[in-house]
């Protein structure tokens, strides 16, 4: 039996908490602002339903489910992962950011790290993670505190409730308030992860938790930014925002109890950032991003070369250099993806993606979208708004003669020319496209960040022996002293 589609939306009729534009979500299956993207979400599950054995794998009892729950233990395995990721991504041109793929590999590098948990924080973390893969649970996070004031801890930041803590805890487990920014894709997850990734200081203890619970558990409210979807006019004139605006949204912890079965980390500082950096979470999870952003940038490649052919460019050698960089920038990140499987490494019997080369291919990340985004608007000029209102315009009448007078490609009829710039724009400069170069720029973190784990993970000592090596081989071409005072 495979989770599809279907199941995975009786699962979101619950009484999970939504709030947008001053009112409750009712079902978030079928309101205005999140039903194209929960058919999308919930369209993953069909993919593995229709392939079983090319999107899952068995757990040992004829249940299947999604493969990236699965324990890689070898470079094959790893690999079928990886394409089983790519049919995901490839279903919403890479739009998708936090699809159920991407927490699954948190899960899946904790696993691989068991050994650095205590024993209390290590069961509930298995006995959850087998619970998880077996209902294939969609996870979505929160890992990182609402901005407010970046020159203070989390326990001194004035107002009180900012920053979501532990503010009581029992027999049965701990009960937290306060908020986490940006559960991306969280009003169409099953379950919620509450964790932090920046490093804490000695007196925030009450902050350094992890824990997972349902989404419609008692005291989580989602508040959802803007819809991109509701606002659309048609498909036809936002083909991805009215498909796939996977949401973001800050939430607030109401007093959210939590049973101890579903908290890993309590109370500890060191394991806060050792869940990430001392297991292989930080790695899984970030190659799961990084597999996905191959298949995006591989959308926007032909986006590029399309709008070229379309305005008849293609020809111009200054355009074909902006299309060759384009395909060398995109290729060089699928080649990192081959390089960090290829240069994998067992991990506590679990194969997992090179570190060094996986970072690095994170910072590359962060300035090539932008980079993308630029010249996509570069090669298409005044055409991304140079088009009709809306798809009413196309009325079988006098506005739409105007249109095929104007609308005019060597390549292209009016509607498909009207067709792919509405796609361009949506891509690169409606909001939701807006939204995706803030997503692509600080979704792992911020630059500095990104580069300090960089230089942290890189291993220095082949390039230092390098230059030492080197210099060793020459010196002062000096005189002896004897000879010099004769
Ligand atoms: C679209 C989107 C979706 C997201 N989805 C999720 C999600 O699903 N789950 C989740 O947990 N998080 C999510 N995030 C949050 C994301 O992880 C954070 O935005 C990211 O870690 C950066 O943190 P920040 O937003 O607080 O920015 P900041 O850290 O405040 O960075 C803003 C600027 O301040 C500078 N700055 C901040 N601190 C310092 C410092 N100490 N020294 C020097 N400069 C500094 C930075 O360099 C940067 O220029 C999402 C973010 C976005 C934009």
């Amino acid at each position: 039996m495979v989770k599809d589609g279907a199941a995975h939306l009786r699962g979101l009729r619950d009484a999970r908490t939504i709030f947008i534009d001053g009112r409750r979500v009712a079902d978030v299956t079928t309101d205005p602002a999140f039903a194209g993207a929960v058919a999308s979400a919930a369209s993953l599950y069909d993919l593995q339903a229709e392939d079983p054995e090319g999107m899952t794998f068995d757990l040992g009892d004829g249940t299947r489910t999604g493969l990236a729950w699965m324990l890689p233990r070898n470079h094959a395995e790893l690999v079928k992962r990886r394409v089983a990721m790519e049919r995901i991504a490839a279903r919403s041109c890479g739009m998708m950011g936090r699809s159920p793929d991407h927490v699954a590999s948190t899960f899946v590098g904790f696993m691989a790290g068991r050994h650095a948990y205590d024993s209390r924080g290590g069961a509930a973390l298995s006995s959850y993670f087998e619970a998880a893969r077996r209902a294939d649970h969609w996870i979505g996070y929160v890992i990182i505190n609402p901005q407010a004031d970046k020159s203070r801890q989390a326990k001194d930041q004035p107002g009180g409730d900012l920053v979501a803590r532990i503010v009581d805890e029992d027999a049965g487990g701990i009960t937290i308030r306060g908020a986490k920014m940006l559960a991306t894709a969280g009003v169409m997850a099953n379950e919620l992860m509450v964790s932090g990734i920046v490093a804490l200081m000695p007196g925030d203890e009450p902050y350094a938790f992890t824990a997972v619970m349902p989404l419609a558990t008692k005291g989580i409210k989602l508040l959802s930014r803007r819809s991109y979807e509701a606002a659309v006019t048609s498909v036809f004139d936002y083909p991805l925002s009215a498909r796939f605006d996977e949401n973001d949204a800050v939430v607030f912890f109401e007093d959210v109890k939590i049973p101890w079965d579903r908290v890993f980390v309590h109370r500890d500082l060191r394991m806060m950032q050792a869940q990430w950096h001392e297991t292989r979470a930080h790695v899984m999870q970030n190659y799961q991003c990084i597999v996905r952003l191959s298949v995006k940038l591989r959308f926007l490649l032909g986006l590029a070369h399309r709008i070229a052919e379309t305005n008849g460019i293609l020809g111009f050698p200054q355009t074909r250099e902006t299309l060759g960089l384009l395909a060398a920038k995109a290729s060089s990140i699928e080649a990192m993806v081959v390089a960090m499987e290829a240069q994998g490494e067992d991990f506590h019997g679990v194969f997992v993606p090179d570190r060094r080369l996986l970072v690095s291919a994170q910072v590359l990340a962060q300035t090539i979208y932008p980079e993308f985004i630029e010249a996509i608007r570069g090669l298409s000029g005044g055409g991304l708004v140079m088009v009709p209102s809306s798809a009413a315009d196309f009325d079988g009448g006098e506005v739409e003669r105007i249109i095929q007078a104007s609308q005019r490609s060597p390549v292209a009829g009016s509607e498909d020319r009207v067709k792919l710039m509405k796609l361009a724009w949506d891509a690169v400069g409606s909001e939701f496209g807006s939204r995706h170069l803030q997503y692509e720029m600080f979704y792992s973190g911020p630059q500095f960040a990104i580069r300090g784990n960089s230089y942290r993970f890189h291993d220095w000592t082949g390039p230092k022996a390098m230059v030492q090596g080197f210099m060793d081989s020459y010196g002062l071409d000096r005189a002896p002293a004897k000879a010099a005072a004769e």
